[in-house]
């Protein structure tokens, strides 16, 4: 399957963090979620992919280029980051005028368009949109200069779960185009089990792991068991374990062969939000 996206060994230095040769890429014609908690290089990853910092090291292609050697590559990726970066003095109509000037694949029927289905007003001042509107008029503003790659930056956070939804459908739509490939980092991982194909999970600068989101979602499993049961797993089979007051949580990457193993045990399914807190907070043994 051909790559829109390719990072490697992608490292960023500061002095308190380092984002330590993260790796992933991004098929064609589809979504991943990029998850991690606060501090975790998320928003790091994607300001070094796009060049607003400077990399220590690594490599990002798009289409198998470089973005600093091809500039016209940057029409072909939308971003929206978690805020807003036009004068809020500026009408929805301004915006698209001066977007218009500055993509040469504007268009302007699609900008139009997204602003009736996001409801936004084109003659008010920015100022008065409420957060959420303000967001969707950045997505609407990415997604009107037909980009092949949308990259969002917690840019859904500010948004009720009604609109979030409809955003998703967007997204989906979006991604229909088979040319087309998302990368969205967002807390809200509830939000990427409806939508991402995979997910990669940043943690302390590191990548621990870039999965198809079926096989978090369809094989990992949370065994809930007392002390002794605990004892009697295969140490090997354990991704990372908490125990809280008196009952071990243990992630596991084969929920059935738990199920079958494991019998006086309870196995639960792992949402997305169980594996990032269990990989966080508890115990790693690999
Ligand atoms: N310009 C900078 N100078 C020094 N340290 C920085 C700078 N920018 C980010 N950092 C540090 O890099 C680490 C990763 O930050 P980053 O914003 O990438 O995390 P994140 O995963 O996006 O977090 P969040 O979910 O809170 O947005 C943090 O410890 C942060 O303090």
């Amino acid at each position: 399957m051909d790559n829109i996206l390719e990072v490697r060994n992608l490292t960023k230095q500061y002095a308190d963090f380092t984002l330590d040769h993260v790796s992933f890429s991004i098929p064609k014609g589809t979504i991943m979620g990029l998850i991690g908690e606060n501090g975790a290089g998320k928003s790091t990853t994607i300001n070094a992919i796009l060049e607003l910092i400077h990399k220590d090291d690594g490599t990002v292609t798009f289409w198998g280029q470089e973005l600093s050697s091809a500039k016209q590559l940057k029409e072909d990726i939308g971003v929206v980051f978690d805020g807003i970066n036009f004068y809020e003095t500026l009408t929805a109509a301004k915006v698209g005028k001066i977007s218009q000037a500055a993509y040469k694949q504007w268009e302007d029927r699609l900008y139009r368009e997204y602003l009736n289905r996001f409801q936004l007003p084109a003659d008010k001042e920015i100022k008065t949109f409420s957060k959420g509107m303000k967001m969707k008029l950045c997505i609407a503003v990415a997604l009107s200069h037909r980009p092949k790659l949308l990259i969002l930056d917690e840019a859904t956070s500010g948004l009720d779960p009604v609109m979030r939804d409809d955003i998703l459908d967007v997204f989906l739509e979006f991604v229909q185009d088979e040319e087309h490939s998302i990368l969205i980092s967002s807390h809200i991982t509830t939000d990427l089990e409806k939508v991402a194909d995979s997910i990669t999970f940043i943690h302390q600068g590191k990548v621990l792991f870039c999965k198809a989101k079926d096989e978090l979602l369809y094989q990992y499993g949370i065994i809930r068991c007392g002390a002794a049961a605990f004892d009697e797993i295969d140490k090997s089979e354990i991704l990372a374990y908490r125990k809280e007051d008196y009952q071990w949580n243990v992630l596991v990457a084969d929920k059935e062969k738990a199920r079958r193993r494991y019998k006086n045990a309870v196995v639960d399914d792992a949402a997305i939000d169980d594996i990032l807190l269990l990989y966080v907070k508890g115990e790693r043994t690999k």
